[in-house]
C-alpha cells in the first residue's frame, strides 16, 4: 500500500516537473518569436545559444504570441481586480545586478539534456534530432496528456529535413534540449496549416506571417469542437499594428473579447419558419462567399442588414446560425462594448470595430438592440460624444460600402421606427420578423415538447392552432410552464416519501419547510438500513391539461403587430 503511494506521489512529481519544463520551453519560444518580430536578431541568437532550443524547430500555436498572452493576462487582472496590472517595476537605485550561477550564466530554468554541450557558439545550435537522440528516452513522448493547449511546438514538415528524419525514427513527439517536444502537424505543415520555417530568421518570420493569415482562415490548431467561447475568442489576434500602439491595443482588445467565431448551438434547421429571411441572410453572406465571381457590379453582395420585429422572434437566433453556419469571424457587439463613458473613446472603438472586421475578413459585425446606440440625431440635448459616436458608425459603413472589403453589418432591433435615417439607408435590407405562423408555431412546440415527454391525448397542433400571436420566446414559456408541472408532481411525491420515512409530517399540504439539502441518493440510504431500495419515482409525462393551465397562465407579449406592419410598408425592404 505504502509502495503505490509512493509510486503514485512520484508519478505526480514528475508530471508535474513534465509540465514545469513545457512551461519553461514554451516560455522561451515566445521570447524568441517575440524577439524576431520586433528585430532583436542578435538577442534571439544569443537566446538560442544559451537555450540550445532553435526557433525553426518550433512553431507557435494556437495564435498566441508574447504581446496577446501579456494583453489576455491584463484584461483578467482588470476584470478580476477592476485595476490595470502592473507587471514591471523600476529597480530600485541604480539597477541590480543578474543573478548568474556558477557557471557564469546569467540563465535560469531551462534544464539542459543530459549529454546536452554548456553553451553553443552562435549559429551552431542543435537540431531537433540531434536533441532528441541525446534526451533521456524516458521522457519522450510523454507530454501529451493533460488536455491543456500546447502554446509551441516542435516544427515538422517538408521543409525540415532533421525533423523529417525524426519522424521517420519513431513519430513526430521527440525531446528538444532535455525538453518534452509535442509532435507537430503532418504534411509538412505546423498548426493551422502553416508551412514550418525552412530555415533562418527570414523563414521564421514568413511563418508568423503565414500562420496569422491562416488563423483568418479559421484553422483551428486543435479543432473547435467541444471549445468553449472563452477558447474560440482566444483564436483571434490583435493585427500587428494595434499591438505597435498602446492605446489600440487597449481598444482592440476590449472588442476582441466580443469575438464569437461560431456558435456550435444553433443552426438553420433549428429556426422554424422564416425562409424568406434566412434566404437574404444567405444571399448577403454566404453565397458571395462560395461564389464571389457572381456577386460583382450592380449585384455585389448586401453590406448592412436590418432584423427587426416584436421581442422574441428569433432575431438573436438568426444572427447566431448566421455565426455558426457562415465561416466568417463573427463580431458580437452590443451597445456595452461601444459606449464608453470616456469621451470620445466610443468614437475610436468604432473605428478599431470596424479595421478589425476588415483585417478578420470575411467577417460579419452583428449589433444587438441596435436602436440603444443609434436613435435618431438631431436632439439638442444629445451629448457631443454620443453624436460623433454615431457619425463614425455611419462613415465606417460607408466605408464598407465602398469597399471590396467582405465584412457585413447584421443589426437587429425591436424598434425599427427609432432608428436615424441616416443608419436605415446604410442598411439595404430592412427584414421583418415576425411572429411565427401556426406552421412555425407547431414546429417549435413539436421541438420544444417532443413525444417522449408528453401524454398521447395532448395535441400540439389543436395548441398551434390557438397561440396565434405568441412569439417563439412565448411558446418557450409556455412550453417551460407545461414542463414545470410533472416535475412539481414528482416533486410533491419526493417530499411526502421523504417526510413519511422522516416520521415527520410533510403531508399536510406543506405545513413543514422544505429542507434545502440536497437529498441522498436512494441506493446509500437503502443500503445503509439494509434493505433493498424502493422504487424511486419518475418524472411523469405532460398531459394536456398541463399545457391548457400553462397557456391561461402565459399570455403573449406585446401582441400587436400592427405598428411593425406599418412601419414595414413605408421603410421594409426584403
Ligand atoms: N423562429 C423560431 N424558431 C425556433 N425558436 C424560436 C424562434 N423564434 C424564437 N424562438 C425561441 O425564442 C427564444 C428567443 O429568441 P431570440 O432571442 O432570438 O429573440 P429576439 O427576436 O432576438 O428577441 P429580442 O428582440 O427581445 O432580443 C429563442 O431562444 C428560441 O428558443
Amino acid at each position: 500500500m505504502e509502495r503505490s503511494v509512493s509510486r503514485a506521489e512520484t508519478e505526480s512529481r514528475l508530471q508535474e516537473e513534465r509540465r514545469l519544463q513545457e512551461r519553461r520551453r514554451n516560455v522561451v519560444v515566445l521570447m524568441m518569436y517575440h524577439l524576431l518580430e520586433h528585430g532583436y536578431v542578435g538577442a534571439l541568437e544569443a537566446l538560442q545559444a544559451e537555450s540550445g532550443l532553435r526557433i525553426n524547430d518550433h512553431v507557435l500555436a494556437d495564435n498566441v504570441d508574447l504581446l496577446a498572452v501579456v494583453q489576455e493576462h491584463e484584461a483578467y487582472f482588470e476584470m478580476r481586480f477592476d485595476k490595470k496590472p502592473r507587471l514591471v517595476k523600476k529597480a530600485p537605485g541604480q539597477g541590480a545586478e543578474l543573478p548568474v550561477d556558477k557557471a557564469g550564466s546569467a540563465r535560469r530554468g531551462l534544464p539542459r539534456a543530459p549529454g546536452a554541450p554548456e553553451r553553443r557558439p552562435s549559429g551552431a545550435c542543435c537540431s531537433a534530432a540531434d536533441a532528441a537522440r541525446r534526451a533521456s528516452p524516458a521522457s519522450a513522448g510523454s507530454s501529451a496528456g493533460g488536455g491543456k493547449p500546447p502554446l509551441a511546438r516542435g516544427a515538422s514538415g517538408a521543409s525540415s529535413a532533421t525533423t523529417a528524419r525524426d519522424d521517420a525514427d519513431g513519430g513526430a513527439d521527440g525531446t528538444l534540449g532535455g525538453l518534452v517536444v509535442t509532435g507537430a502537424v503532418a504534411n509538412g505543415c505546423g498548426p493551422a496549416g502553416v508551412p514550418a520555417p525552412a530555415g533562418g530568421a527570414e523563414a521564421a518570420a514568413r511563418a508568423i506571417r503565414a500562420r496569422g493569415a491562416a488563423s483568418e482562415e479559421g484553422g483551428g490548431v486543435d479543432g473547435a469542437a467541444g471549445a468553449d467561447h472563452w477558447d474560440l475568442r482566444l483564436r483571434k489576434a490583435l493585427p500587428p499594428s494595434f499591438l505597435a500602439h498602446s492605446e489600440l491595443r487597449d481598444l482592440g482588445g476590449w472588442i476582441m473579447r466580443d469575438v464569437v467565431q461560431s456558435n456550435p448551438t444553433v443552426g438553420w434547421s433549428d429556426i422554424a419558419e422564416l425562409g424568406g429571411v434566412k434566404r437574404v441572410l444567405s444571399e448577403s453572406l454566404v453565397l458571395p462567399l462560395k461564389y464571389p465571381e457572381h456577386f460583382t457590379g450592380l449585384l455585389s453582395p448586401w453590406k448592412g442588414v436590418l432584423l427587426y420585429g416584436p421581442p422574441g422572434t428569433g432575431k438573436t437566433m438568426l444572427a447566431k446560425a448566421v455565426a455558426s453556419e457562415c465561416d466568417t469571424t463573427f463580431f458580437n457587439v452590443s451597445a456595452s462594448t461601444i459606449v464608453s463613458k470616456w469621451r470620445g473613446d466610443s468614437e475610436k472603438l468604432v473605428r478599431c470595430l470596424f479595421e478589425l472586421a476588415r483585417y478578420h475578413s470575411p467577417s460579419t459585425v452583428f449589433i444587438d438592440e441596435v436602436d440603444s446606440i443609434m436613435g435618431a440625431r438631431g436632439d439638442g440635448g444629445e451629448h457631443e460624444g454620443s453624436r460623433r459616436m454615431k457619425t463614425e458608425l455611419l462613415v465606417q459603413m460607408d466605408g464598407l460600402q465602398s469597399s471590396s472589403d467582405q465584412a457585413f453589418v447584421l443589426a437587429a432591433t425591436n424598434l425599427p421606427w427609432e432608428l436615424d435615417n441616416a443608419l436605415l439607408r446604410r442598411l439595404e435590407k430592412r427584414i421583418l420578423v415576425p411572429r411565427p405562423g401556426e406552421v412555425g408555431r407547431r414546429v417549435i412546440l413539436h421541438k420544444l415538447l417532443p413525444p417522449d415527454r408528453v401524454e398521447r391525448g395532448c395535441d400540439l397542433d389543436a395548441i398551434a392552432a390557438q397561440t396565434d400571436g405568441y412569439s417563439g420566446s412565448d411558446l418557450v414559456l409556455v412550453c417551460k410552464e407545461a414542463a414545470m408541472a410533472p416535475l412539481r408532481r414528482l416533486l410533491a411525491q419526493l417530499e411526502e416519501a421523504e417526510a413519511r420515512a422522516g416520521g415527520g409530517g410533510g403531508a399536510d399540504g406543506g405545513a413543514r419547510p422544505v429542507s434545502i439539502r440536497r437529498r441522498q441518493p436512494a441506493l446509500a440510504t437503502a443500503g445503509a438500513a439494509g434493505k433493498p431500495a424502493a422504487p424511486q419515482p419518475t418524472i411523469g409525462r405532460v398531459t394536456a391539461e398541463d399545457v391548457a393551465v400553462a397557456l391561461s397562465r402565459t399570455r403573449p407579449t406585446a401582441a400587436d403587430s400592427s405598428k411593425y406592419d406599418a412601419w414595414a410598408a413605408e421603410f421594409g425592404s426584403t
